[in-house]
């Protein structure tokens, strides 16, 4: 087998030189096929160096079980013969960018003992990064590891300009590291995206703001905003909110109208449907809460409690009935993240340390969504668990204050709806901006 392997590689080096000594080797022709024969061997590399190593790997990491048996020998006497027991290595399959390893526990082995071998893994074999996921077959005994040895989503990519056509069932935030899209569901999710300040909580806000912007101008989707950083973030694009809180009184405010939706749709819908399905007219409504500590730990305390009151109440009744939260978090500290339970879908940037990250995305996933191990130059990067359990690195594009401008001018929400509270900075200049008096409905 690995001699077939040998003279397959031998092969490609030999068509390789072949192509350089026969056609020039700077037509766009030559060189796409130079950069194909490169990949192909690339993946060839990979492939043959975990099939050879696989063993002596598991055996260093201390992952195999070494068994000392005794034999008797025809004239030698008696003898011992090592032999050992190694998680087996059932497939290796490889991408332009990465492999991904399917291995099955040997006997006697336990299932998260494979999985927490992940790190050691990626470090041998220097891998950019790394996720552990659980096969579609044998799941109890087989692991997945994929390791990235490319890193596809280490170049920033900027935002463009969102899809017109109406959706408010999930949102194209940027790529998995996979380089597949990545989308984040809002319809029935209430979502919280934690990171360290620079680490790119922007681009995952104006992200789905900007992306709901069609939805927003057919009034499909109605956005609020609580930003209680003097509306320094949201007002870059308030065209697209119906209301902004710049206050701790207004926000207390908006979550105690938000509740009331909420309560009301509950009603409407109790006997009718189970899930509230978004349509011009009857939006989805959008809580964008931009540092939730500023609401729930740093403010005084009759509006924190109250506060904190009426957004668990909302986060335990919003989801079915079309009322959805999203909000971020810098300082994953106990009492800002006391609610994380309530949040369906959690979005770790950029962190501080290995405890941070088990606070905010699950006791003991340090190891398998290393969020504080992102690099300070790759903002946007965040880690997120997938519907499955699975984790998975993902990079958010980067919206400009440009095209957020752009975007907010082209999709504003229906004017009379909307209302910047009195406190708020006003709108900005070069934007249309049409204020009522008249508060939320
Ligand atoms: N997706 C991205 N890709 C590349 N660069 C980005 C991306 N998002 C943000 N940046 C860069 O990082 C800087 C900080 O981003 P951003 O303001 O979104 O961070 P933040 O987490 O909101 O910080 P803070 O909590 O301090 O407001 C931006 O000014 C921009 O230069």
């Amino acid at each position: 087998m690995n001699e077939t392997i040998i003279y397959g590689l031998g092969g490609l080096v030999a068509l390789a030189i072949a192509v350089l000594v026969v056609i020039k080797p700077t037509r766009p022709a030559a060189l796409a096929a130079l950069g194909w024969l490169a990949s192909i061997g690339r993946r060839a590399w990979w492939w043959l160096r975990f099939r050879l190593t696989w063993k002596s790997v598991a055996r260093e990491a201390g992952l195999s079980k070494r068994r000392t048996k005794r034999v008797k020998r025809m004239g030698v006497g008696e003898e011992s013969i090592e032999k050992w027991r190694d998680p087996r290595l059932k497939r290796v399959k490889t991408s332009a960018h990465s492999v991904t390893l399917k291995v099955r526990t040997r006997r006697g082995q336990a299932l998260a003992d494979l999985e927490a071998f992940a790190p050691k893994l990626a470090a041998t074999y220097s891998a950019d990064a790394y996720r552990v996921f659980p096969a579609k077959r044998r799941a109890g005994s087989t692991v997945m590891f994929e390791l990235v040895m490319r890193d596809l989503i280490k170049t920033p990519a900027v935002a463009a300009k969102p899809d017109p056509r109406m959706q408010t069932e999930t949102v194209r935030l940027g790529r998995r590291q996979s380089g597949k899209p990545f989308d984040l569901q809002i319809e029935q999710r209430h979502t919280v995206a934690v990171g360290a300040s620079g680490s790119g909580k922007g681009s995952i806000l104006w992200g789905v703001v900007g992306s709901l912007a069609p939805s927003i101008a057919v009034d499909a989707v109605r956005a609020y905003g609580i930003d209680l950083k003097g509306g320094m973030e949201l007002t870059m694009g308030a065209p697209l909110f119906t209301k902004i809180a710049v206050t701790g009184e207004q926000a207390v405010e908006m979550l105690r109208d938000f509740v009331a939706i909420a309560d009301q749709r509950t009603e409407e819908l109790r006997g009718h449907s189970r899930n509230h399905k978004p349509g011009p007219g009857d939006p989805l409504y959008l809580l964008v809460i931009d540092e939730l500590a500023s609401l729930t730990a740093y403010a005084d305390r009759e509006v924190k409690q109250e506060a904190e009151r009426l957004l668990k109440r909302l986060l335990s009744i919003g989801r079915a009935v079309g009322v959805v939260v999203v909000a971020f978090v810098q300082d994953p500290r106990k009492e800002v993240i006391d609610m994380r339970g309530l949040f369906t879908q959690t979005i770790a940037l950029r962190l501080r340390s290995a405890m941070e990250t088990n606070m905010v995305l699950g006791d003991g996933m340090a190891p398998f969504a290393p969020a504080h191990r992102i690099l300070k130059g790759a903002q946007g990067t965040a880690w997120i668990i997938d519907e499955d359990g699975s984790t998975d690195r993902v990079r958010a594009d980067y919206w400009s204050d440009d095209l957020i401008r752009r975007v907010a001018s082209l999709y504003p929400a229906e004017p009379e709806l909307v209302t910047i509270s009195d406190a708020a900075p006003g709108d900005l200049p070069g934007m249309q901006l049409s204020l009522t008096d008249g508060g939320s409905r």
